[in-house]
Parts: C-alpha cells; sequence; structure tokens
C-alpha cells in the first residue's frame, strides 16, 4: 500500500503560509448561514483534529452539506469563520484552500479514460507530465484500480466508480478531504463493502475526513467522532460509542437507534425516578416468567406485546407496560426464543442500561 502524506505539500501548495503546528485541522466557530428567509445553519462551533475521520449525521435538511459548501468555499457564511490548519480560510476561493470534495455523484467525465480523470486536477495546475502519471498511479493504487487505469468510467460498477472519485481527490493530497454521501448511489452490500474499505483508505493516507451521511449505521461504523444535526444546529459530538449509549437528547436517541423512551409514570414506577430515559432494545431482556423477581442491580416490568417485527437475524417485540409506557427489546433469533404465553412478558435490563436524557436546552437563537 501506497502512502501519501498529507504533509507532502503539492507543487502548488508551496507559497501558501503553513497551517498552526497543534491547531485542529478545522475550526468552525458561530458558522451561521442564512438563504433569504431560510437558516440553513444556525450557528455551529467545533473543532476538527488532523487525522480524524469526522461524520456529520442528520436528517435531510438539517443543514450538513451547507456546512461542508461552507468548508469547502462553495458557500460564504452569513457569519462565524472557517479556520483551516489555524488559518483564517473564510472568505477565500475553493482553490485556494487545501481541501478536496468527493460527491455522491462522482461527476467523472465520461470521455476520459480511469487514468485521465485522476490525472485532470494535475493537468489543470500544470504539474509536469512525468510528476502527473506517478502521482494518478499511486493514487489508483491506494484505492486497488491500478489495472483499471484505461477503462472508461462506463466501463466500472458503482464502486469503482466512487473510487476513482476518491482517488481523483487523493491525488492533489489535500489536508482534508470533504465527501458528502459519496455512498449514497450504491446498493446495500456494495456500500457496506466500501464502508470498510473508505475506513481503510483514510487510516493509509491519513488525512482528515468529513463525512456527510443521514444514515445512522454508516457513521457509527466508520467514524472517530459524529457530530449529530438537526435543524441547522448540532445536538451532540462524540464518539461513536457516546452517541449511542449517552444520548445528549431525545432527538439523539431517536436518531441514533431506534427510540425507546420511558418517561412520565412509568418511569416513576419502573425506575423509581422522574425524568426521560433511554433503554436501548438490545440491552433488554424477555422473560416468559412473569413471577421472577429482579435481581439486585436490575430493573424489571411486566408488559403485554403488541407487536412483533421480524428482521430475519433479530426480533423487536413493542411492549405495553402495565405501569405505562411502552418499550421496545430485540432478541437474536435463535432456538432459545422464549415462548410468550398470551404476549405477556417480563421486560429485565441493568440499572446501568437506563440513560438519563438531559432536560431539553432552550435554543436562544431563530
Ligand atoms: N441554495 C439554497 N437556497 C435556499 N435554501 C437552501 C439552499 N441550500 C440549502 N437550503 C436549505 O437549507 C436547509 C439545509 O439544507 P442542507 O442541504 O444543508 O441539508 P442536508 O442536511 O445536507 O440535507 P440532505 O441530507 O437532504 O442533503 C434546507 O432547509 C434547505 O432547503
Amino acid at each position: 500500500m501506497v502512502v501519501m502524506s498529507p504533509n507532502q505539500a503539492p507543487a502548488t501548495m508551496e507559497t501558501e503560509p503553513k497551517p498552526r503546528a497543534g491547531a485542529p485541522a478545522i475550526r468552525l466557530s458561530g458558522l451561521r448561514k442564512e438563504f433569504g428567509p431560510v437558516v440553513a445553519v444556525r450557528g455551529i462551533d467545533v473543532e476538527i483534529a488532523e487525522g480524524e475521520f469526522f461524520s456529520m449525521l442528520g436528517p435531510s435538511g438539517s443543514g450538513k452539506t451547507t456546512v461542508l459548501r461552507m468548508i469547502a468555499g462553495f458557500d460564504l457564511p452569513t457569519s462565524g469563520t472557517v479556520e483551516l490548519g489555524g488559518r483564517d480560510v473564510t472568505r477565500l476561493a475553493p482553490f485556494e484552500r487545501d481541501v478536496n470534495t468527493v460527491f455522491q455523484d462522482y461527476a467523472l467525465f465520461p470521455h476520459m479514460n480511469v487514468q485521465q480523470n485522476v490525472e485532470y486536477g494535475l493537468r489543470v495546475k500544470r504539474v509536469p507530465r512525468a510528476e502527473r502519471k506517478r502521482r494518478a498511479t499511486e493514487a489508483l493504487r491506494t484505492v486497488r484500480l491500478e489495472d483499471f487505469a484505461a477503462r472508461k468510467p462506463s466501463q466500472l460498477s458503482g464502486g469503482q466508480r466512487q473510487r476513482v472519485a476518491l482517488a481523483r481527490a487523493l491525488v492533489n493530497r489535500p489536508r482534508v478531504l470533504l465527501l458528502d454521501e459519496p455512498l449514497g448511489a450504491l446498493d446495500l452490500k456494495l456500500r457496506q463493502a466500501m464502508q470498510t474499505e473508505l475506513k481503510q483508505i483514510q487510516r493509509d493516507v491519513g488525512i482528515t475526513f468529513i463525512f456527510v451521511t443521514h444514515d445512522q449505521d454508516e457513521a457509527l461504523t466508520m467514524s472517530d467522532r459524529i457530530a449529530v444535526f438537526n435543524d441547522g444546529r448540532i445536538e451532540q459530538t462524540g464518539t461513536p460509542n457516546e452517541v449511542y449509549e449517552h444520548p445528549a437528547s431525545a432527538f439523539v436517541a431517536g436518531f441514533v437507534g431506534t427510540s425507546n423512551l420511558l418517561s412520565g409514570r412509568g418511569a416513576e414506577a419502573v425506575i423509581g425516578h422522574s425524568g426521560t430515559y433511554s433503554i436501548r432494545p438490545e440491552k433488554i431482556h424477555l422473560d416468559p416468567d412473569l413471577s421472577s423477581a429482579a435481581e439486585p442491580g436490575e430493573v424489571s416490568a411486566t408488559g403485554t406485546v403488541t407487536a412483533t417485527h421480524y428482521a430475519g437475524a433479530t426480533i423487536r417485540y413493542v411492549v405495553s407496560l402495565d405501569a405505562g409506557g411502552q418499550l421496545s427489546a430485540v432478541r437474536q433469533n435463535s432456538d432459545r426464543a422464549p415462548e410468550l404465553a398470551d404476549g405477556r412478558v417480563r421486560l429485565v435490563w441493568r440499572q446501568e442500561h437506563n440513560f438519563r436524557i438531559p432536560d431539553d436546552k432552550e435554543h436562544t437563537d431563530a
């Protein structure tokens, strides 16, 4: 595997000021974007470290792409700043920033072969021919496509085209690579294969990746850290584990994983405290024996199964609790499936899996 160091600046970058040592790869401060009356981004503050695989996860219209476009320089913020390597680039043109973008639709030139597509950016920058060829070959080797150099994009699969788009960005050796739903056009199997591959390539080249997706599994699988977007704001930034196990809001609990909240009368009766609690479905066990008592450190509640969702490897049961409220429990589809008489069941989980959702913060700006 050829490793292209992000510190090896390309020829055209040599005159640019060096980034400040120890500065984060990206710092966004008070970043806001209005399109007329539409507030797309409401004030984002975040720092992304060198070499991080950082995902922006959120529903459609939550502002992820707009933030990416402001980092790339395609959109000018209404207020706030974008710093790359400690240098304020807010008002610089896209080509003056040490970032490259890979879009969902790849945007390959159909009349050029793979090698020419990858070399294109270097040709525009007037990089000499021999170096162009060497660097394109190196980039194609990184994405494992060196044997496909002579093919046209139309002769490639979706996953291969995606890798050409990636090679075309990597060949510029940017400090930061911005990826806007790059796997969105692929079917599920290929998408999962590419997730593993993309993460491996990111580790190999060590470039900071900013990855936009609305797919929670993708973000959880690939990222070092995730920012969860909602309505133009970041609701939570954390490692996949933090975001999944300790959601900072009911929105995050619902968007990342299956929403399973207990509040009001149900929470008081079952957990013994008021408030809203998130309990992940896979932490809850189903016990057909209603008469068993909870062990120390456990919580238990009886209820009736109101729906069963079969998903092949797992089965999800929706249970209406006698104490009030509803919870889902997931179990593996094994031979040891409990027989539930009349749909009556006891749910059991460990106390530490009750995660209290912080009370909703008041949003101050419009
Ligand atoms: N050029 C524009 N003019 C007006 N409104 C815009 C423009 N670009 C984006 N918006 C609006 O800003 C909001 C955020 O859009 P954005 O594309 O950033 O969301 P997103 O989270 O990337 O969504 P998706 O996952 O669907 O791409 C949306 O309400 C969108 O309609």
